[in-house]
């Protein structure tokens, strides 16, 4: 696997590694990683006039000089600045002195229309907020309109959170090596990295390996081993059934756009479970979706017992209130059949002034498994400790959320985030704007419902959940609304069932 995300301190730990495991010393990965940069500068920006390379005093600036010697050596005007000089015997002195060109104070910078910027100032060792000459460079990019190529990471952005510390480059293109770092897909770092590009510098898998790393980034890579593919004898109710709560007869759209998504996904049977006053508004606008009366716990349980669901939405459209609560347990309580529970929207909120008991019951042995889907707001009503934490990535608050709660946490948002309860976590990028439309949020959690009925296991239901929803909004672009996304959902859909199968 190339997707495991590694903190700049796991990226610090796998260059010791692979340095001590050879072949590569130190200045031979810096001049691979500096090689892998300037390949890119020529091929992407033949026509820029000069090229400045910013350089910063660690081994991110050492990068900086081996670019500014192979493109010196290519013919390219290059201009090298520098904010701080190499500590001596480092890799980074090493590089500094193979190069031949003098660098200038960075104090002096002063850039011209038609030239790019390489930006080798800090990368993973950024320690604190940049200030002084760093911040007058960036600003000096932005005036002159300037494109800005970042090694490693754009000067400013925390490679650990997607934090910008104090001020950081916008830049076009980010190329990173072995492996990307959280804060190249957290938002806002995600941004300012413009176009990524991972680059192999020769440190092998074997070593990534080692590190044990469970925070990856969510692609279909991650979970296609367990994507539900229909047997040739299946039968509907083998391709699984999932049960969606409607709310009252004026808010019964979210429920039926959670089970059509979740009919849509390949679960073979979906049943809308109505409040009895709002049988006749959900009779008229279903077809192959079941309805069935559902008023009470009692009610659930006896659909339970007659018609082995395995799967759940709880929460789209439905009102806060007692009644979540009740069905909620109810669903959890059972021990044989139903595989998971989505709890979305006012599900969660529902929960917000008594978390644990929705907590222990998720906890109990054999219970469904629970998979929260809380956009920021849902996120602080359940969690507000960890919402007010400011010393909190959002990564970091996904995984103690989902630690706590005994359940998946799908923390929503354009860098959703995918925590399991045993430490797993996900970030996904290939989402849209465009999802950003009421409704939308009903559609993922009939998804994951779909996925989970199907037999997959609760985190890579939701993984591969939130990356159909995005790549499904992604294709279809402007004018989507969330009536669009299921039918948008079958291309992807066939895509991913056709490479299980190559
Ligand atoms: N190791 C390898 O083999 C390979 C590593 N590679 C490359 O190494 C990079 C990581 O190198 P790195 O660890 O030296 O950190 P780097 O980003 O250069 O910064 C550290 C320096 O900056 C300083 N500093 C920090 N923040 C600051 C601030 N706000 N304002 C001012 N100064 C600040 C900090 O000072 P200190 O905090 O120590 O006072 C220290 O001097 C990585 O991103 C990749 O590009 C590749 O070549 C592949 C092989
Ligand atoms: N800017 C964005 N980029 C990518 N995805 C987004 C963005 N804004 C929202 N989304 C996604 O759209 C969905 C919105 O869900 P939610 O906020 O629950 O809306 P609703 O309750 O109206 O359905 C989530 O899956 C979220 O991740
Ligand atoms: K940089």
């Amino acid at each position: 696997m190339s997707n495991e995300l590694l903190t700049p301190a796991e990226m610090g730990e796998a260059d010791r590694k692979a340095i001590e495991a050879g072949p590569f010393d130190g200045i031979k990965l810096m001049r691979n990683a500096g090689a892998c940069v300037a390949r890119e500068v020529l091929r992407r920006y033949a026509a820029a006039e000069r090229v400045h390379v910013l350089c910063g005093p660690g081994n991110n600036g050492g990068d900086g000089y081996v670019v500014a010697r192979l493109l010196a050596e290519s013919g390219v005007p290059v201009s090298l600045w520098s904010s701080g000089e190499p500590r001596p015997g480092s890799d980074a002195a090493l590089a500094a002195g193979e190069c031949p060109l003098r660098p200038m104070p960075l104090a002096g910078f002063l850039p011209t229309t038609g030239s790019i910027i390489v930006d080798a100032l800090y990368g993973a060792g950024l320690s604190r907020a940049i200030e002084g000459d760093t911040v007058r460079a960036i600003e000096l990019a932005i005036t002159f309109g300037l494109p800005v190529v970042a090694i490693d990471l754009p000067s400013g952005i925390s490679g650990a959170n997607g934090r910008v510390m104090g001020a950081a480059f916008r830049a076009e293109l980010t190329i990173t090596f072995a492996r990307m770092k959280p804060g190249h897909l957290l938002m806002p770092g995600r941004e300012y990295c413009g176009e990524m590009v991972l680059s192999d510098i020769g440190i092998s898998d074997a070593v990534i390996d080692e590190l044990q790393v469970c925070t990856f980034r969510n692609c279909p890579q991650l979970w296609l081993g367990e994507f539900p593919v229909p047997g040739v004898d299946t039968h509907k109710y083998r391709r699984g059934h999932v049960g969606v709560f409607s709310g009252g007869p004026a808010s019964t759209g979210a429920g039926r756009l959670s089970a059509l998504a979740a009919a849509r996904s390949g679960a073979g049977a979906v049943t809308v479970l109505s409040p009895g006053n709002a049988l006749a508004v959900n009779a008229m606008h279903l077809t192959s979706i079941m309805l069935r009366k559902a008023d009470d716990g009692t009610e659930v349980e006896a659909f339970i017992g007659d018609r082995r669901p395995s799967a759940f939405v709880l929460g789209p459209g439905f009102g806060v209130g007692d009644k979540v609560r009740e069905f909620a347990l109810a669903v959890l309580a059972v021990r044989a059949g139903v595989e998971g529970l989505v709890l979305d929207a006012d599900g969660i909120t529902s929960f917000r002034e008594e978390p644990s008991a929705l907590f222990t019951a998720a906890a109990a042995p054999d219970a469904p498994a629970l998979v929260l889907t809380p956009h920021d707001g849902e996120f602080a009503r359940l969690f507000p400790d960890l919402a007010a934490d400011e010393g909190l990535s959002k990564l970091e608050r996904a995984r103690q959320a989902a630690a706590r709660s005994h359940g998946v946490v799908v923390a929503k948002g354009a860098d959703t985030v995918i925590a399991a309860p045993d430490g797993r976590a996900a970030i996904n990028a290939n989402g849209t704007p465009w999802l950003a439309t009421a409704g939308s949020g009903d559609v993922l959690a009939g998804l994951i419902a779909g996925l989970l009925a199907q037999g997959m296991p609760a985190f890579g239901a939701a993984c591969a959940a939130v990356w159909i929803h995005a790549e499904a909004g992604a294709r279809f672009g402007p004018g989507l609304i969330a009536e669009d996304l299921p039918l948008a959902l079958a291309p992807v859909l066939r895509e991913l069932t056709y490479s299980t199968e190559s």
